[in-house]
Order: C-alpha cells, then structure tokens, then sequence
C-alpha cells in the first residue's frame, strides 16, 4: 500500500531538496566558468573536461547506481549548465526521429536547440555556416560499413571532428497497427534495409522494399498508411505514434552505428584519444605499405582503414585512417609529420575523446 511507502518517500523528498541546492551551486559555478570563457574567448563545450568529470564519479560511484546510469545522469547535468555559458544548436540528418537525433541528444544532451536537416550536405553546412555550433553525422555501422556520403563531405569540406559517440542500433518493424498483415511495402533508409535483409527475405519475402532518405522519413509516411510498414528505432515509434509490429529486427544483434561531431575546436588529450586522417599515396606498387610504415615505426596503432575512390579514373584512392591517440601525445605527432611530408594528400580532421558508454 502507499501508505506505507510515505516515510522512504518523504525521505526522497528532503534528498531531492539537497540535490536541487547542490545542483543549483554547480551551475552557478559554471556560470562563472563561463563568464571567464567569454572573455578569454574560450569554446563553451568541452568534450574532455566533461568525459573527465564522468569518469571521475564512475571511479567514485560504490553504487547501487550502474556507471552507464551515472555517466547519463552527468551527461545532462552538464548538458543543463552548459546551457547557462551559451545555448548552442545541434544540426542532424532528419525528420526527427532519426537514429542521427538519438546519437546528439545523448551526446549533448537535451539542453540545446536540435535542427533537422534535410541531407548530410545540408547538415555540413549548417555546421560550416557557423548557423549550428556542432552537427552530428553517421561515419560508420558495423554491419554495412562506411557511409560513403559523409566520407565524401569530410574530404570536401573544412571541418574539424571535435567528438564521436557509438550507439548500439535496434531497428523495428513499425507501423499503424499491430502484425504484419496488409503490409504492401518496408520503407527505410538502404542501411537499414540491408541491415534487415534475412528477417526480411525469411519474414516478408514477397513484399517490396523501397529506399527513402532516411527511416524517420519511412516512420512519417507509415504513419499516413496503414499498408506502408517502416524499419526504425523505438524514438520514431513514439515520434509518430506507430506499434512495434516486429522488434530487434537487425540480422547482427551487435549492430552499432559510430558517429561524428563536427566543431571547430580540437579537444584537448585525455589519454583516451583516436585521431582521425584523410591521406592519398601515388597508385604505385608498395606506395600504401610505404604510407604505413610512419605508424608502425611510432608504435602508434591503426582502429580503422577505409578506402574511396579518388575519382581521378587512375584507381588511386583517399585513405580513411583513425589512430589511436591524440596529435599532442608525442608518438602520434612524430608519425603525423612524417606522414605529412610523404603523402601526396594529407588532411587532420583532429584528435577528439573516445565515447565512453
Ligand atoms: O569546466 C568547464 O569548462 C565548464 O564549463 C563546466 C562544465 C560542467 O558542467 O562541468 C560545462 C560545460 C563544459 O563542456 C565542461 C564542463
């Protein structure tokens, strides 16, 4: 009975009003931070100092609260003070709804302005025209691999990575009403149809499937459609009101999708750093060993090694290579000189912390 759960509950009670005061200190602390940041013109969001903070209380957490709930609670802790230095805009591949959205609101957390975008060249610019301060952006998914248009954007544009957070994805099949009777066609985005191929070949094998600019996109038209049945996260399912006709639908239980945060800052070393790099060779025989060798010599480690067509029609290609490490930390500034002075191509895109869950 409720009754007798009033004593813990007042209890709750008078710890919330502890809290609120402490919380309130803290923010007013930020909010000096902040005055000094203006005026050293400083950038308000520190990717470092806040993974700092949250591996702080994880060291210091003796529980019953899980680290991956503490790090949460601190993530819009700082979200909400960060939000008293400067309110900053977030740009995103939309409508909303889409796993895009998920990754930069649990990034940044919810105090900011979120803007959709109606493609990645869209979200680039927004970043780049300086109208958002940060914009996130699919990389990579660990069933279907790199996310050739971002690739592309990151070559052609002047940005800097500032940040990058892993999100385990869990597509869903979604729609109007329950089952799957009367579903004439799946709409998604081509990831997420790829990703979903063997429940689809084994599940609805004759149904069509149609690519759309992105699976809030299918999850907005499924809406309007009681036949259209769309695959996306559990966010899409309650942005437009649709059922879980089929959950976990994803052919790699692991399946997780990296992203980036574009900025125009580098974060200072945490000593958990990756470095990412856009480097070319000449197309001769040895020329990409040769290209490595910098690396191995430095004992600095490779995560990722991703290639693309350099569009010169003479098969040379544009290396995507992440390092383990920050540009400051001596090693991986040696090889990134040495690199510099051997590549006929050579682009940093920065040192940023690696997401910690
Ligand atoms: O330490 C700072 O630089 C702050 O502005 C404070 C704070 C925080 O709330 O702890 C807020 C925003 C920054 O991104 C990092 C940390």
């Amino acid at each position: 009975m409720d009754a007798d759960l009033k004593p813990l509950r007042a209890q709750i009670d008078a710890l919330d009003r502890q809290l609120l005061d402490l919380l309130n200190q803290r923010a007013k602390l930020a909010q000096q931070i902040g005055e000094h940041k203006q005026r050293l013109d400083m950038p308000v969001f520190r990717p470092e100092r806040e993974r700092e903070v949250i591996a702080k209380v994880q060291q210091a957490n003796t529980g019953p609260l899980h680290g991956t709930g503490i790090a949460a609670i601190w993530r819009e802790i700082m979200s909400a003070c960060r939000a008293l230095e400067a309110r900053q805009q977030i740009a995103f591949l939309g409508p909303e709804g889409t796993y895009s959205e998920q990754a930069a609101r649990q990034f940044f957390g919810s105090s900011c302005a979120f803007l959709p975008c109606a493609d990645l060249d869209e979200v680039f610019r927004s970043q780049l025209s300086g109208a958002s301060a940060y914009a996130v952006v699919a990389i990579e998914n660990s069933t279907e691999g790199a996310v050739a248009r971002t690739l592309d954007l990151l070559l052609a544009h002047p940005v800097l990575i500032s940040g990058e957070i892993s999100l385990a994805i869990h597509h869903n099949l979604l729609r109007k009403r329950p089952g799957t009777d009367g579903i004439r066609a799946v709409l998604a985005h081509p990831q997420a149809l790829a990703q979903c191929r063997q429940w689809l070949d084994a599940h609805l094998p004759a149904i069509e499937r149609r690519a759309v600019a992105s699976n809030a996109e299918g999850a907005r038209l499924a809406a309007q459609d009681e036949t259209l049945a769309a695959i996306a996260g559990e966010q899409a399912a309650s942005q437009y009101l649709l059922h879980i006709a089929a959950a976990r639908i994803q052919d790699e239980a692991q399946n997780r999708t990296r992203f980036v945060v574009l900025g125009t800052q580098t974060p200072q070393p945490t000593g958990h750093d990756r470095t990412s790099l856009i480097l070319s060779v000449p197309n001769r025989a040895g020329a990409v060993f040769e290209m490595l060798k910098p690396l191995a010599e430095h004992g600095v480690s490779m995560s990722r090694f991703e290639s693309r067509p350099a569009r010169s029609g003479a098969w040379e290609y544009f290396y995507y290579i992440d390092l383990e490490g920050h540009q400051d930390d001596p090693p991986v500034r040696q090889a990134l000189d040495e690199l510099r002075r051997a590549c006929a191509f050579f682009k940093n895109l920065g040192s940023y912390p690696i997401w910690q869950e």
